[in-house]
């Protein structure tokens, strides 16, 4: 048996690793972009948990994957396997894993308390690690995974039932119910397929322990279930099950980036009535506004001049941009050092404190601070997050997002100092979701500074009522934030931004030997992020909010057709597509708008969106040189 066991091991790592890439467990599936998932008080909406037992090889995984499958219009969906989760074990016990001996099916040998913490912890919408376990070694292995974004998370596993803490954190309970001679079946075929297992080991272990334990434990712990799924021609059930998620799920969509821009105004006018002077009406808003000198106000100028060339723009804005970084690093914390000059005298100076401080790029527009910052800043690592206005609801929607590795440590988070750079705020919506996402990886909300050229005060009223202890520092506050119809790629700055601003980032991004046509430009895009979230093959295949946007590769096919009609269609498409955003659409768009303006005088495709006035144009539009 020893000889037998130990002569499988090669062999299985490579089996293993090819199962593994196939399947999609501890992956948080996001198609179409991930919508709020807090509310208008800046406050996690828990997620979705739906809890599933059964025997091994009952059919867990297939009806969690027939779930995931069904629910493919929700953008968030994971499944969380209770099979990562099993206990480290000593060399000893690993030796009698391999020889059959050790019980594997026992509730102790599955660590309950961190299972239960990292379900806790996407519940509540937090960025978890999960632990890797390899079924190879019989052993958890060192490395992590990092999970983040679900909400949906379908936890699956023998035990899954099994502890108080856990069944507490269900908003449904499945039990899959399956006949024990089919269950040993299934196995036998599946291990010695999938895990390198020969039918006398599978059946010497079964007969020890795993028949045992789904008497003691597994089967007993069905009476928790809310509802029973048999373990085969198991469709209509698995459809009602569907059918009760998707109407729970629906319940808790939400929508408030009107309710927002609402709010910002009234606080807004109530703070003015009280204030003396335009300033005082922020006094308390840990807002830090740039000196209002006569140069400045220059920069300004110019920047928010309809005719300023194209390029001047880009030179003010790159400069604005070093003068609001240089404001924002005299927030962030110093402490005293001594060091020798070069006459070997001491010197007492001032040195950063060795927390981390990364930039995070807000993704529409964000892009023109990351220079600004790596000058003052040379080796900063700067992340990103790829937030877009939902044509359909004009709500933010999350498509990806790439922060530095310190940011997803669970362990370092909480001393990170983040600059946030966007390029302006309207009513604050991509702001809240791109703050949300650096408090759900346990950055506090004092280490948080926004960076930004421009805010409209009803943004700034609303994001200091949301989160109050963030940081703004901004070169000017405009009066004035109004809905309006806008071309669906508007030149106005505001929330109504669409997917030029992917290319503006993509100016300031890639190189420009990468860059051969805007083609290439949003290709790069889509596969830096894509492929920055992507994992290696690995044993356990892992984590993350991983967008659709490679899809846009190869989707070049789009007629070039003239007219309305063609928009129209772009925007059905869009709507067919659940707002996938193509790689294709994104040029043709930007191509369509140009022609429109140029051959009528308008752009023919409007939308509603929130504006910033006076404003000083689309930062992305500029950067292109599309005209419109
Ligand atoms: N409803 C079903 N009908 C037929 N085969 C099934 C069904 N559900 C699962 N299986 C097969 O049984 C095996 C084990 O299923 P799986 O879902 O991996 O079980 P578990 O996750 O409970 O261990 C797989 O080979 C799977 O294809
Ligand atoms: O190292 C290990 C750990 C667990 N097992 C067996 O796995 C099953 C549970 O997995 P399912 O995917 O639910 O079938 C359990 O019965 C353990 O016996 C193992 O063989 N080796």
């Amino acid at each position: 048996m020893s000889t037998q066991a130990t002569s499988q091991r090669p062999r299985m790592s490579r089996r293993r690793t090819q199962a593994a890439s196939r399947t999609d467990k501890n992956v948080v599936m996001a198609s179409h972009g991930r919508a709020p998932w807090y509310g208008p008080d800046g406050k996690n909406i828990e997620a979705y948990v739906i809890g599933i037992a059964g025997g091994s090889a009952s059919g867990k995984t297939s009806v969690a994957r027939a779930i995931l499958s069904a629910l493919n219009y929700i953008p968030t969906v994971l499944i969380l396997s209770q099979d990562s989760f099993y206990c480290a074990h000593t060399p000893e016990e690993v030796e009698r894993a391999f020889r059959n001996e050790l019980d594997l099916d026992h509730p102790d040998s599955i660590d309950m308390t961190l299972f239960a913490r990292c379900v806790r912890d996407l519940k509540q919408g937090r960025a978890t690690e999960i632990p890797v376990y390899s079924f190879v070694h019989h052993q958890r292995m060192p490395e992590k995974k990092y999970i983040y974004g679900a909400s949906v998370i379908i936890v699956e596993g023998i035990m899954a039932l099994q502890s108080e803490e856990l069944r507490r954190l269900y908003d449904l309970k499945v039990f899959v119910n399956c006949d024990s001679d089919l269950m040993l079946a299934r196995r036998i075929i599946r291990d010695t397929k999938e895990r390198g297992r020969d039918v006398e080991g599978i059946l010497d272990q079964y007969l020890r322990f795993v028949k045992s334990s789904y008497d003691n434990f597994v089967q007993p712990s069905s009476r928790y279930a809310d509802i029973i799924v048999p373990g085969f021609s198991n469709q209509v059930a698995i459809e009602l099950l569907v059918t009760h998620i998707k109407g729970q799920i629906d319940s808790r969509s939400l929508r408030f980036r009107n309710v927002l821009a609402r709010m910002g105004q009234e606080e807004g006018d109530k703070a003015k009535a009280k204030s003396t002077c335009p300033t005082e009406e922020f006094q308390d808003h840990n807002l830090v506004l740039l000196e209002q000198t006569n140069q400045l106000l220059g920069i300004m100028t110019i920047l928010r001049d309809e005719e300023t060339e194209r390029g001047d723009f880009i030179f003010y804005t790159d400069r604005l941009a070093t003068l609001v970084v240089e404001k924002a690093l005299t927030l962030t914390p110093f402490q005293p050092t001594t060091i020798t000059t070069p006459l070997g005298v001491e010197y007492h100076g001032m040195a950063p404190t060795t927390d981390p401080l990364v930039g995070v790029s807000i993704l529409r527009s964000g892009g023109p601070f990351s220079y600004g910052l790596r000058r003052v800043i040379r080796d900063v690592q700067i992340g990103a997050m790829l937030i877009q206005s939902d044509p359909k609801t004009g709500e933010p929607l999350l498509l990806s997002s790439d922060l530095p590795q310190c940011i997803k440590s669970r362990q370092e988070s909480e001393c990170v100092r983040v600059l946030l750079l966007d390029s302006q705020m309207g009513t604050g919506a991509a702001a809240m979701m791109a703050i949300r996402v650096l408090l759900d990886h346990g950055i506090p909300q004092p280490n948080i500074i926004l960076l930004t050229f421009l805010v409209a005060r009803q943004g700034l009223h609303s994001l200091h009522r949301v989160f109050p202890q963030v940081r703004i520092v901004t070169a000017a506050v405009d009066q004035d934030l109004h809905e309006a119809q806008v071309p669906l790629h508007s030149p106005v700055m505001g929330e109504a931004i669409g997917e030029a601003d992917l290319a503006v980032h993509l100016v300031n991004e890639v190189s420009s030997s990468e860059r051969t046509s805007e083609y290439d430009l949003v290709g790069h895009l889509v596969n830096e992020l894509s492929n920055s979230e992507r994992t290696s093959e690995g044993e356990e295949e892992t984590t993350i909010v991983e967008s659709d946007m490679n899809e846009m590769n190869g989707m070049n096919d789009m007629d070039e057709r003239d007219g309305r009609d063609e928009m129209d269609d772009n925007v059905l498409k869009l709507e067919q597509t659940e707002f996938r955003i193509q790689r294709s659409k994104v040029m043709e768009d930007l191509k369509f708008s140009r022609k429109h303006k140029n051959e009528r005088g308008i752009s023919p495709t409007l939308k509603r969106a929130w504006v910033v006035s006076p404003g000083m144009g689309h930062i992305g539009f500029v950067f292109l040189d599309v005209e419109v």
